[in-house]
Order: C-alpha cells, then sequence, then structure tokens
C-alpha cells in the first residue's frame, strides 16, 4: 500500500486487539512529502512520504544501503553536514518545515533528540554528560542541574547503576550503560522526538532487552522513530513499521499488519529473508 493511504485508516491497538480507525486521535509529529536527497549523482531518498505520530513507537528497516540512517539524518538535518548533499521535497516538524531557508535548525536540536548506533558520551563524567545540553542552554543552578541529572538518569533507566559515583568518568561504564547515558543525556534537553540510528546493535542480549523495556518505556512520554536491522526488535516494540528498499518506502503499516500480513511482496520477500 502507499504511505498515504494509511493517514485515511490506521489500524490501532485497543486492550491488545487491533481494529480499524479512521483517526487514532493522535497528532503527527514529523511528517516528510516526496523527500528526495541526493548525495552528489547518489539519488539516496526517492520521494518519501511517512508521517510519525506522537507517542509512537516507529520502525525503520529495510536491507543495508536502502536509506536508512540517511532519512533519520534528515530529520534533524545533520545529513547537511555532508558535502555535496542536496535535498527537495518538505520535512514538517510540528507543522512547519524545517527545510525552509528561515527555520532556526539550533531550535530543531533542542527538541529532536538522538542515539547513535555506537554509544558516544563525551569523555567528561558522568554527571557532566548529562548536564551538558542544560548548561549548553544557560542553566547554571546546581540544585536544578542535579534535579535534571537525575531525572533524566531515572528516565534512562540508569540511575540506580550510577547515583553513587556521578563523578566518575563515563568511560567506566559497559556498553550498555553508556547507550543508556546517551539516552539520559537526549532526555535532559527535553526533547520531543527521540531518533534512534540502530541503539543496541554493539550491544549484547542482555542490554539489549533492556533499551528495548526503556524504548517502550519512554513512548508515554516521546515520539520514537527508530532505524533498527532487527526485525524481531521492530515487531516487539514499535507501534509502525516502514520499509525502506532502494531509497523508496515500499511498506508503512501497523507493526502487527506489515510482519503477519504484508501489501507487498518485496516486503514478504523481506521479512521471510528472501533477500537483505
Ligand atoms: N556520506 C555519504 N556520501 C555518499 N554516499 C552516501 C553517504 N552516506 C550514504 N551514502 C549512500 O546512500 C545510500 C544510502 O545509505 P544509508 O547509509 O542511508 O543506508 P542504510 O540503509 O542506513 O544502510 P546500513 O543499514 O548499511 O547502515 C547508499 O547508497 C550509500 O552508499
Amino acid at each position: 500500500m502507499s504511505p498515504q493511504s494509511d493517514k485515511q485508516s490506521i489500524n490501532v491497538k485497543i486492550n491488545g486487539n487491533s481494529v480499524s480507525q479512521k483517526d487514532n486521535g493522535k497528532r503527527s509529529v514529523f511528517e516528510t512529502n516526496d523527500l528526495n536527497l541526493w548525495y552528489s549523482d547518489t539519488h539516496a531518498l526517492k520521494g518519501i512520504d511517512l508521517s510519525f505520530n506522537e507517542n509512537e513507537v516507529t520502525a525503520i528497516i529495510g536491507p543495508s544501503g536502502c536509506g536508512k540512517s540517511t532519512y533519520i539524518k534528515t530529520l534533524n538535518r545533520m545529513v547537511e553536514l555532508v558535502p555535496g548533499v542536496r535535498t527537495t521535497g518538505e520535512i514538517k516538524f510540528k507543522g512547519k518545515n524545517i527545510l525552509d531557508k528561515d527555520f532556526q535548525v539550533e531550535a530543531l536540536r533542542t527538541q529532536v533528540g538522538m542515539v547513535f548506533q555506537k554509544a558516544n558520551p563525551f569523555p567528561k563524567s558522568i554527571y557532566d554528560n548529562v548536564a551538558y545540553g542544560p548548561r549548553i542552554h544557560g542553566i547554571r543552578n546546581k540544585k536544578v542541574l542535579d534535579e535534571i541529572v537525575e531525572k533524566s538518569l531515572q528516565g534512562a533507566s540508569l540511575w540506580d547503576e550510577v547515583k553513587d559515583r556521578l563523578k566518575d568518568n563515563a568511560f567506566g561504564l559497559s556498553g550498555g550503560q553508556q547507550q543508556r547515558l546517551c539516552i539520559a543525556r537526549c532526555l535532559a534537553i527535553e526533547p520531543d522526538v527521540i531518533l534512534m540510528d540502530e541503539p543496541t546493535s554493539a550491544l549484547d542480549p542482555k542490554s539489549t532487552l533492556r533499551i528495548e523495556e526503556l524504548v517502550q518505556e519512554l513512548q508515554k512520554d516521546y515520539s520514537i522513530i527508530m532505524v533498527t536491522h532487527n526485525m524481531q526488535q521492530a515487531a516487539r516494540i514499535s507501534n509502525k513499521t516502514a520499509f525502506f528498499l532502494n531509497g523508496e518506502v515500499v511498506e508503512f503499516e501497523e507493526t502487527d499488519k506489515l510482519f503477519t500480513n504484508p501489501s507487498d511482496s518485496r516486503t514478504e520477500d523481506y521479512i521471510s529473508g528472501r533477500f537483505g
């Protein structure tokens, strides 16, 4: 099916049962319309129409090189850091086109956080990692910073493990803890949306499970858009899934539907492991 038709008829989960509704009452936070992107001559994104609702987890899946990371990096305009990038179309964040010339990218970065494949804490203490963003935004009051740090670490389900060693260097944490610290750093700026680019691909199964549980918890307060190579992960934790192939969206659906009854034979071939 086309991504557009999803906007008209959406399956939503109520008490564990999937039902079809015209509108699930949720607001769209991000929307891309006919989004195209070129790296010099490489046409990496082709006419992407997708819409993301608040308080939902949306997974982006697809084989290597299909444009998943490129797409997610357009949403905070990080992709522009690559020389030779050209974008056309529209990316609406809360109704405003972030590609407009007069759009303030700095404001976007405070509302859209990002967690990367490999945990990337700063070479600073656990406390200073989390306090970094608020300090940049001018918060100097120690009591306020203490509160933000505790709340963010609680939110990232890391507080109990680190509360007695907040002054220790972040590099002393395990890989999974470092990734949760990066999530806490992200929460400290109180974003509306969290972008995650394969956040568990460098983690062991136990740490992966921990992050998956955390993502489901965070969904209550944030909208999450997550690139993942792991189809089981997408099936476990996302509300909706977009399947990318060769820079296009083949299918965008309720996750249950996409994995049990895909509309497009290419989706079926991919999820059943025939390619990718
Ligand atoms: N910095 C870049 N310069 C030029 N081409 C790039 C750059 N980054 C990505 N590409 C190209 O854009 C296309 C999409 O790449 P992208 O990394 O978005 O795919 P992906 O689906 O995230 O892949 P993977 O799952 O392997 O991370 C590929 O053809 C890739 O070679």
